[in-house]
């Protein structure tokens, strides 16, 4: 993927949703630097799934940017009844837990682009910043520049 004039190749492994899939599931999550937490828009059940692995990633991997993405956004387009999962709620979630959200859908592709571009983003953005610190250490005595602080805060 192309952000600003760097080329960025995401490696991308699908694990299994279920828990029963748990310690199978950290193999394929460890050392992961972005994850996608899906869940169904027209199931409240796949949330709190969903929630579950969000737990599970942040005491593990705590360095993992955590992406929640509801999925079948084309079947609340065809009727908004079907929504089981409310936007705000999820919106407030992600806000407490430091997450992006993103309302998706594999049958239209809607939003679908914009996600994995935001993840290829962040990562740049994160790796740029770990160069910087890693370069020239931090100075905790010091005011944040400008950058440091935008980096922290994506
Ligand atoms: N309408 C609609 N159906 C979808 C969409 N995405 C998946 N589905 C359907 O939902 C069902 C499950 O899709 P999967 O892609 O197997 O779901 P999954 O989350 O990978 O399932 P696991 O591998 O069991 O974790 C299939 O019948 C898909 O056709 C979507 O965006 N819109």
């Amino acid at each position: 993927m192309s952000v600003g004039d760097r080329t960025v190749t995401l490696g991308i492994w699908d694990t299994a949703g279920s828990e029963r899939y748990e310690a199978m599931s950290r193999i394929y999550y460890r050392g992961a630097k972005a994850a996608i937490v899906c869940y169904d828009l027209t199931d409240s059940s796949s949330f709190e799934r969903a929630k579950f692995w969000v737990k599970e990633l942040r005491s593990l991997e705590e360095g993992c940017q955590i992406y929640l993405c509801g999925t079948k956004s084309d079947l609340l387009e065809e009727d908004r009844r079907r929504r089981r999962v409310d936007f705000h709620d999820v919106q407030d979630y992600a806000d407490n837990i430091k997450a992006q959200l993103f309302e998706t859908s594999s049958k239209t592709g809607q939003s679908v682009d914009e996600l994995f571009q935001k993840v290829a983003e962040d990562y740049v953005s994160v790796a740029a910043f770990q160069v910087m610190t890693e370069d020239k250490g931090v100075d905790l005595g010091q005011k944040p520049n400008p950058y440091f602080y935008s980096c922290c805060h994506h």
